[in-house]
């Protein structure tokens, strides 16, 4: 079975050292409509293309000449100029909206769709952008996805499932979330100085019948997983790499650190 490999290297500011085998991922960056992140700037410096999910848009515009409070905000909001906004448009304020199309950014109202969520159209879009040979080595960060409203949080982690061939992050400013398909055996390369040691392995699409783990405090061995049976919370991380390898995708998750 193929070796997926995973380090959380956008954690760190660039420029990048690098923490795993084989090529540097290409980052894009969705926001959403959640407070940003600490650490938003430098998730932005690690991206190739960004986009703004509707009210994202009021996030970046509100939020990010706070992290330069001595910068003119009008000069830090043009510098954090994203490659597109979309969504149903229901939520970008006005003033922000005319804002970045002054500045020749696209705006794409996609409304009629009202069965898939922005950050699904967001993801839709940066794949339509990203020519097929780069698909792998993509990995799309998406910041401000966890907290706030449990509705929110489940459709984001359905987009996990419904983009599973593609690497996404879900963030918050606590913790990191991913999919392990269970078509891989996954090799995690921590980045100790900005995540851990708390973290989870959470079969949230199916129950796994047996799942392997080895760097962990609680390591796995052949044991199942399921709602209402075991569960992988609260585990802590052991070693700088971490393999976990199940016939169920997984969850996993890891906690952010408050100074990286
Ligand atoms: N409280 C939240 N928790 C997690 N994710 C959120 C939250 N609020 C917004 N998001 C994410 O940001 C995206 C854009 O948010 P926005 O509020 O603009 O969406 P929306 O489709 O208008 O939401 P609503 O369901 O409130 O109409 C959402 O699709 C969702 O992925
Ligand atoms: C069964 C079902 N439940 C909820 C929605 C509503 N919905 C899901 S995604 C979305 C767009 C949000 O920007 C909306 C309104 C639906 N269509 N189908």
């Amino acid at each position: 079975m193929e070796v997926m490999r995973h380090a959380s290297t956008f954690l760190r500011p660039p420029p990048l050292p690098q923490a795993a085998d084989g090529p540097a991922p290409s980052y894009a960056l969705v926001v959403l409509n959640q407070r940003l992140p600490r650490f938003a700037p430098d998730l932005w410096s690690h991206a190739k293309l960004r986009i703004f999910a509707d009210g994202g848009a009021n996030r970046v515009y509100d939020g990010m000449p706070k992290f330069f409070p001595e910068q003119d905000p009008l000069e830090v909001r043009r510098r954090y100029k994203p490659d597109g906004i979309r969504g149903d448009l229901d939520s970008i304020r006005p003033e922000v909206k005319e804002f970045y199309s002054n500045l020749g950014v696209k705006v794409e109202d996609v409304s009629y769709d009202q069965d898939t969520t922005d950050l699904h159209k967001c993801i839709d879009f940066i794949c339509g952008f990203t020519p097929e040979v780069d698909k792998s080595n993509l990995c799309i960060l998406v910041a401000g996805a966890l907290g706030g409203r449990f509705d929110h949080e489940a459709g984001n982690l359905n987009v996990l499932y419904k983009f599973s061939n593609i690497q996404i992050v879900l963030l918050s400013d606590d913790c990191l979330i991913q999919l392990l398909p269970k078509t891989h055996c996954h090799e995690i390369h921590i980045q100790s100085s900005a995540e851990g040691p708390h973290c989870g392995l959470i079969p949230v699409g199916a129950p796994s019948v047996s799942t392997t783990t080895t760097g962990l405090q609680w390591d796995l061995t052949d044991a199942g997983m399921s709602f209402g049976g075991l569960m992988s919370t609260s585990n802590m991380v052991r070693e700088e790499r971490i393999t976990v390898r199940s016939d169920s995708d997984l969850l996993w998750t890891i906690s952010i650190k408050k100074k990286a």
